[in-house]
């Protein structure tokens, strides 16, 4: 019998039915598996993910409260890395179908066969084991590693700067330092500063101003209130921002654009803790925690020799900071957060979910999004909107794309201007597609060490349209 007692990786099994999870159960520790957890009721899986990070995950469709496909679509949200295999009926195989579309990496029919359960479990295993090496080259580990995910859950990604971030705010979160998040206009900034507020566990609220359109009088007001009688028509008290964020947090947003006078409010409300409402000589004491956020680069901000942005607040709003990647540094999660955004878009207009479609993903895959997911969200919004077919329409982005992309020329230029390794480099030369596929099917077998179902699902294809490809290069 087949041994899996090298293997750490622990293995799920999520199924109403208690007596088929013992026999799996059983069917599982036989062959060596060190860890088996036991999920009746599929609400309780996200808890329990959240408890073991990097695992294989055997599911069973049909189940009361929530079944399979559901369980599936969010977990390709949560832990996209994670190997499903589905365990169904015969008279499910079609929802099975969807489910592999759906991203799940095989399926069982019921009854089921050992040596069938023994080969799943294994290819599942080696798919573990393989992401696990790209993301750690990648410099990141596979597992999450995240105390608090259900903080991060409306934040869709699957790359490793990002889940770097998740994991540097969990570390920061204890922490009532000042918080500064920097990063293109729509990468989240502001969901960030939401989860870090909720990671935080401060029991008070989570406040959040813009002080971009504010000037000196109405920053002070905004941000540190009025006694009575302060101006005219100030005809009662009114705290402000910094008092209603009491024991919770204080989110300042384009703070780049502050006015000098307010920076050095700001400065003093950080360095000193304390603030006057105005009208008033009695201080108040801050008891919020600060988190700020710009869309001006680094640089721009922390210049000394420009007196735009002081230095010294730019240093005291960092103490903790975080820089958030464009989306066309982290293209994984365009396909991701498309889906995302497509069911959020047809739930929110009553329509009938639909594919994203292959015309339609190719054509945000090539773009540069200097609007970032903004951008997207409007273009998705926008596309389900129209859609009447079964797949979201490619015509009602492709002129919005153009447009875009001759703003955002200068950007594409700069990161044309990245240094990095060139094709040139990698190929010795500017390759030809055909040059490019052969290199990608050799890294693939490489990786897989030349198993060919794995190569195929890294390049994918079909298992047969890769053996097709190899055997017209083996003939030539
Ligand atoms: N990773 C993500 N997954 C899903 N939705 C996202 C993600 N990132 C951002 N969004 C959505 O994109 C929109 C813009 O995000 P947000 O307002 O947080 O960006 P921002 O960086 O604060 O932008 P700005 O600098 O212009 O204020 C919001 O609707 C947000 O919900």
């Amino acid at each position: 019998m087949i041994n899996f007692s090298h293997s750490k990786v622990p293995v799920v099994l999520v199924d109403d039915e208690s007596s088929e999870l013992d026999a799996y159960g059983f069917l599982l520790t036989s062959m060596g598996v060190n860890q088996v957890v036991q999920v009746q009721d599929s609400r309780r899986l996200p808890g329990v993910m959240a408890d073991l990070g990097v695992c294989v995950l055997f599911l069973d469709l049909n189940m009361p409260h929530k079944s399979g496909l559901e369980v599936l679509k969010e977990l390709r949200v949560t832990h996209p890395h994670i190997p499903v295999v589905i365990i169904t009926a015969n008279s499910e195989i079609e929802s099975a179908v969807e489910c592999l579309k759906q991203g799940a990496h095989d399926y069982l029919v019921k009854p089921i066969n050992m040596n069938s359960f023994a080969s799943a479990l294994r290819n599942a295993l080696e798919i573990c084991a393989l992401r696990n090496e790209v993301l750690t080259l990648k410099g990141v580990s596979f597992n999450r590693n995240l105390k608090y995910p259900e903080h991060f859950q409306d934040i869709i990604t699957q790359n490793p700067t990002m889940i770097g971030l998740f994991q540097y705010i969990e570390s920061i979160s204890t922490s009532r330092e000042p918080i500064l998040i920097l990063g293109e206009t729509g990468t989240g900034k502001e969901l960030i500063s939401r989860a870090i507020h909720d990671v935080s566990g401060l029991g008070g609220p989570f406040v959040t101003v813009d002080v971009a359109g504010l000037d000196d009088n109405l920053f002070s007001d905004t941000l540190f209130g009025h006694s009575k009688g302060a101006y005219t028509g100030a005809d009662k008290h009114r705290e402000g921002l910094v008092e209603k964020a009491a024991g919770g947090s204080l989110f300042l947003d384009e703070i780049g654009d502050l006015s000098a006078a307010s920076q050095v409010k700001l400065l003093r409300l950080i360095q000193e803790g304390i603030f006057y409402p105005l009208g008033s000589d009695r201080p108040r004491t801050c008891r919020a925690r600060i988190i700020s956020a710009t869309n001006k680069s680094r640089n721009a901000l922390a210049a000394v020799d420009q007196d735009q942005f002081r230095s010294d607040l730019f240093f005291r709003l960092s103490t903790h900071l975080i820089q958030v990647p464009p989306l066309r540094e982290r293209k994984e999660d365009i396909p991701l957060i498309t889906a995302y955004l497509r069911d959020q878009a047809a739930k929110a207009m009553g329509k009938p979910v639909v594919e994203t479609g292959k015309q339609f993903s190719a054509a945000l895959a090539a773009h540069p999004f200097p609007g970032n997911i903004r951008e997207l969200k409007t273009y998705i919004y926008d596309a389900v909107a129209q859609s009447t077919d079964t797949s979201l329409r490619v015509d009602t982005i492709l002129d919005r794309l153009t447009d875009v992309s001759t703003v955002s020329q200068s950007q594409a230029a700069n990161a044309a201007a990245t240094p990095g390794i060139t094709l040139e480099d990698l190929m010795g030369g500017f390759p030809t597609l055909a040059a490019l596929t052969e290199y990608a099917i050799d890294q693939a077998l490489e990786r897989s060490n030349h198993n060919q179902s794995q190569a195929a699902r890294l390049l994918g294809l079909s298992k047969q349209a890769l053996s097709k490809r190899l055997k017209k290069r083996d003939k030539s």
